[in-house]
């Protein structure tokens, strides 16, 4: 048996099991019913989900998972593996993937790590997204956290915090976008995650700071550490100045809405439908809030986004591939919890 003292737990979104609806249907229910990401009252989001969202959405998810399914499955469950591999290859630490929703789930994982090796000291959990909002990165660490409190393990547990304006984590995203500037583009479109502006109200810790003045993100504010938004902006500013993209040829916008609420502006979809009528033809599309490429990039970005952009007037629209497993984010994770 190996002596390995340090674990790290990949841990992404997950996926459904596989495309057919009631699969969809399982994991939309699973999801949903997260307090964090449908922050109402148990009843009402019970209500809202079996009897609103689910019944519906489950076909209509089902059909695009087919559009980007792969033959070994959820392209985010293959591409969080390929990292988990690529991972090993560079460091001397255990590592393995866990899903918040789904399977592996963090006790999975632990288990799993515990049992290879039995002189673990410490894991870290890596969730990987680089912001922070209360239905992606805090709902995974407090999953994680409490399968290991119920575990008993004799590892301690660390976490990686967002890290949205991490060196590490712009120079490898900025690594991955470079070779696309080559072409002959308009615009680049950041496009993130978007949440509901509710969300970004719950976690100002002033209560008094977040979406109150239309600049409230560049004013210094310690409601920052938990303001998606704001990360979402330091982000954009950080890659545009590493690659020197001029003021003009970039903008920021947040896709995968969903209901009738009040999300994260400019959407995106909408802007792919003005932007051709502005001039913008020929367009870029990064979606930062994503480390592997999933449904969202995939289908609604380099699907169905490509299709109203071409449709609306728009000449060429080029999605740039998550960082997935991009030799410079494979060496930046490597080194982070090295
Ligand atoms: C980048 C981080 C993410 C945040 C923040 C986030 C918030 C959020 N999402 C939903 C609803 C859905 N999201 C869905 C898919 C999905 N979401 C993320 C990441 C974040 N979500 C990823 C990586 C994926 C892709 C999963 C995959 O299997 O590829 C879906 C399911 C698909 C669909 O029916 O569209 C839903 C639903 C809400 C409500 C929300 C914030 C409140
Ligand atoms: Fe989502
Ligand atoms: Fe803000």
């Amino acid at each position: 048996m190996q002596s390995v003292k340090r674990g790290v737990v990949l841990m992404n979104l997950g996926s459904p099991d596989s495309t057919e609806v009631k699969d969809v249907r399982k994991y939309l229910n699973e999801f949903l019913m997260d307090k964090r990401v449908i922050e109402s009252p148990y009843l009402l989001r019970l209500f809202l989900v079996k009897a609103i969202i689910t019944p519906f959405r489950a076909s209509q998810s089902a059909e695009a998972y087919k559009s980007i399914w792969t033959k070994d499955g959820s392209p985010l469950i293959v591409l969080t593996n390929q990292l988990q591999s690529a991972l090993k290859e560079e460091t001397n630490d255990a590592v393995a993937v866990a899903m918040r929703y789904g399977t592996p789930s963090p006790k999975q994982a632990f288990e799993e790590l515990a049992k290879k090796y039995p002189d673990l000291e410490e894991v870290i959990v890596f969730p990987l997204y680089p912001h922070y909002a209360m239905s992606s990165y805090e709902t995974a660490v407090l999953y994680a956290q409490e399968a290991y409190k119920k575990g008993g393990y004799r590892f301690k547990l660390t976490t990686i915090e967002p890290f949205y304006n991490e060196d590490w984590y712009i120079n490898a995203l900025a690594d991955s976008i470079k070779p696309y500037l080559q072409e002959d583009y308009d615009q680049i479109l950041f496009s993130y995650h978007s949440i509901p502006e509710k969300h970004i109200e719950l976690g100002d810790v002033t209560g008094k700071h977040c979406l109150k003045a239309d600049n409230c993100c560049s004013v210094d504010s310690v409601a920052h550490a938990k303001c998606y938004r704001h990360q979402c902006f330091v982000t954009t500013k950080l890659v545009v100045e590493k690659l020197g993209i001029p003021e003009g040829k970039y903008a920021q916008s947040f896709q995968s809405r969903l209901g009738r609420a009040e999300w994260l502006k400019p959407y995106t979809a909408k802007r792919l439908e003005e932007l051709p009528g502005e001039g913008v033809k020929k367009i870029l599309v990064v979606c930062p809030a994503f480390v592997s490429d999933c449904l969202e990039t995939l289908e609604e970005m380099g699907i169905e986004g490509k299709e109203s952009f071409l449709h609306s007037g728009g000449t060429s629209f080029t999605l740039i591939p998550c960082m997935n497993v991009h030799p410079s984010w494979v060496k930046a994770v490597a080194n982070i919890v090295s």
